[in-house]
């Protein structure tokens, strides 16, 4: 198990709640091994280690993404209610502020929708008028 000390320069950045240990991702990505496995899940920190044998998708995925930020693949699988509630007991931290990506902080949902007033292919850009008109049908 890993110790307020372990996160070395890591705890408590500027701004964060005292009661968290912060991890830098850097220190996520050293423990990647069998031995100790560590990963990220929504921002917060895992260690996996007890739970590789345990895991009912088996041992190999998780070390796939050890060290890593295993959150696409968490859910791309589509875990049950109940393996997101496992997940408390391995909880140790959260990750470093300073190493959030935007948009997990960016809370404006216009933000997070790429294709929104995007005319790129594979998006289907609808002109502001005739989006209106039918925000008025439905
Ligand atoms: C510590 C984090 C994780 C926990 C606590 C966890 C827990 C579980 C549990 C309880 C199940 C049984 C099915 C369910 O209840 O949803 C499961 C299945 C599975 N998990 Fe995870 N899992 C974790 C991470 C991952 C990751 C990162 C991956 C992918 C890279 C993954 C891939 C799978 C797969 C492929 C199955 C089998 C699904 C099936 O056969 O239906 N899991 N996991």
């Amino acid at each position: 198990m890993a110790t307020p000390e372990a996160s070395g320069s890591g705890r408590n950045g500027q701004g964060s709640d005292p009661a968290v240990t912060y991890y830098r991702l850097e220190e996520v990505a050293k423990r990647n091994t069998a031995e100790e496995t560590w990963m990220v899940i929504h921002g917060r920190v895992y260690d996996i280690t007890r739970f590789l044998s345990e895991h009912p998708g088996g041992e190999e995925v998780l070390l796939e993404q050890a060290g890593a930020d295993a959150t696409e693949s968490f859910e791309d699988v589509g875990h049950s209610p109940d393996a997101r509630e496992m997940l408390k007991q391995y909880y140790i931290g959260d990750v470093h502020p300073n190493d959030l990506k935007p948009k997990d902080g960016d809370k404006d949902p216009s933000k997070n929708n790429s294709c929104q007033r995007s005319r790129r292919p594979g998006c289907l850009w609808i002109p502001g008028e005739v989006a209106l008109r039918l925000k008025r049908r439905f």
